[in-house]
């Protein structure tokens, strides 16, 4: 049952093969027994998770089950829950407890899916290892002494290691497609504005975006179709009929199921910074997609390269504004001892945030400060625009965009600990499509010379997530990288 796919324990728990109590304590054991290895969870609710599962097992004697109903589920901790603990990787936070349900918790609860806990992360979803967690690092399923990936390196980590089916995430700079790579799962983040921020904690508001991870395209779908949706406590969700993106994925198998679609392979992505072996497992998967029907075409993205130091303003510059929240008062840690008021607000965010956030404040606070906001944040603003452009101009010429997700596989804990900005640059492919606001998806494809796996990352064109499951569901079907288990979870 452990690696039962979606559609696998939806059919067991309708045939009563299984109780969603039996499925949740099964993952709930496995979570005892594997995360202290692993330090994928920062919080387990077994409590909830069972009740929830109760009243998953009576809508099921009911008849009433839904898509979800019954299946566990871990989300990342930056996700508020009401009742359970929501520390988004601080400390600043280790003491919070929200009064109510994010849309994403809420949708997912009232689909009946059974929330195991939450789940390790980067502090404040800054980080592309985990490591920034205060919470400690989460290791890689595939590799214990290597990195996860990040920000939502302990919900990858927990599908991966089948602690969970599926997991929650989030993405503002690649923290769902980057750590699904890292730990050979599938991720997809969606259009910006497809799911709700609402109650989901703010780092760049302008790019975070929810997203969803499973073991495959097909249970990736299932998950996003309960997560997507309007709603108006988000100033940015955008107002569309909610969509099954299951539907496309039902039509019937064929030997070129892929025929007439088009792939961009962006000429800079493909020039230089990709390591050899992230090549070769790319380019297999590409001559899989032809024998699946598909053509490539070279397309280029001029303005990528520049996609990092823009997002290195944009998104330090509205993390400085999001966080000025936790001062002391209104939440979070408050220092023990203090002078003034000012003394209290600066020995509490001094104690409660970690370095990288402490980095990102000051970046931000100097890009908005009077005299260089023209030089900073204006002038990456107008990068943005001619990166979301060049997707435009290149996505005339393709249905969608392919390419790593990554350039390297997942490097060693602590390799990069000192050096920010190499960690900074190793998001070079992911990054540029927040700034565009486009749906990508991140599959295993083959693995690297160490024996970690190795990201494909797809791109649509807005509200392209139907064409990018689908596609990624083809190749799952052709082939079994997505099928691959770590021994952790053999
Ligand atoms: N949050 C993200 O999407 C991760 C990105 N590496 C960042 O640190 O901003």
């Amino acid at each position: 049952m452990i690696h039962a796919s979606l559609p696998e324990l939806r059919r067991a728990l309708d045939a009563r093969q299984i109780s969603s109590v039996e499925l949740a304590t099964l993952f709930l054991d496995r979570i005892d027994a594997l995360n202290p290895a692993l330090n994928a969870f920062i919080t387990v609710d077994r409590e909830g998770a069972l009740a929830a599962a109760r009243a998953a097992d009576e809508r099921i004697a009911a008849g009433q089950a839904g898509a979800l109903t019954g299946i566990p589920l871990a989300h990342k901790d930056v996700f508020c829950t009401e009742g359970v603990l929501t520390t988004c990787g601080s400390k600043m936070l280790s003491n919070f407890v929200s009064p109510y349900d994010a849309h994403v918790v809420g949708l997912l609860k009232a689909a009946g899916a059974v929330g195991l806990g939450k789940a390790n992360m980067d502090e404040f979803a800054m980080g592309s290892s985990n490591e920034s967690s205060f919470y400690g690092p989460v290791k890689n399923p595939w590799q214990l002494a290597h990195v996860p990936g990040g920000s939502s390196g302990g919900s990858a980590a927990a599908v991966a290691a089948r602690l969970a089916p599926i997991a929650t995430g989030t993405d503002t700079g690649g923290s769902v497609r980057q750590p699904a790579a890292f730990c050979g799962i599938t991720g997809i983040k969606p259009t910006y504005g497809l799911v709700s921020r609402y109650g989901m904690i703010a780092y760049a508001s302008s790019l975070d975006q929810g997203g969803a991870f499973g073991a495959s395209a097909e249970d990736c779908a299932l998950l996003l179709s309960a997560m997507a949706g309007f709603d108006p406590r988000d100033s940015t969700s955008l107002e569309r009929p909610a969509e099954d993106y299951t539907a496309a994925l039902a039509a019937p198998a064929s030997a070129r199921p892929l025929e007439g679609l088009r792939i961009g392979l962006p000429r800079e992505f493909f020039a230089e910074g990709m390591a050899g072996d992230v090549r070769a497992a790319v380019e297999a998967a590409l001559v899989q997609y032809r024998a699946l029907g598909a053509t490539t075409v070279e397309v280029s993205l001029p303005n990528a390269k520049l996609a990092i130091p823009a997002y290195y303003v944009i998104a330090p510059a509205e993390c400085s504004s999001n966080l000025s929240r936790f001062d002391g008062v209104r939440y979070g840690h408050r220092a023990a001892e203090y002078g003034d008021l000012a003394d209290m607000y600066g020995k509490s965010r001094a104690e409660g945030f970690g370095a990288e956030v402490k980095r990102r404040i000051l970046v931000g606070t100097y890009v908005l400060s009077h005299g260089y906001y023209d030089a900073y944040y204006l002038q990456a603003q107008r990068l943005r625009r001619l990166i979301a452009q060049d997707f435009q101009v290149a996505l005339q010429q393709c249905d969608l965009i392919a390419g790593p997700t990554t350039p390297t596989t997942a490097w060693a804990l602590g390799q990069m600990a000192d050096d920010p900005v190499q960690m900074y640059l190793s998001d070079i492919y992911t990054i540029a499509v927040n700034l565009a606001g486009l749906p990508g998806l991140s599959q295993p494809c083959g693995f690297g010379a160490d024996g970690l796996p190795v990201g494909l990352q797809l791109v649509g064109d807005y509200f392209g997530e139907t064409r990018l499951l689908n596609a990624a569901y083809r190749f799952q079907q052709a082939t079994d990288w997505h099928a691959r288990r770590p021994a952790i979870a053999a």
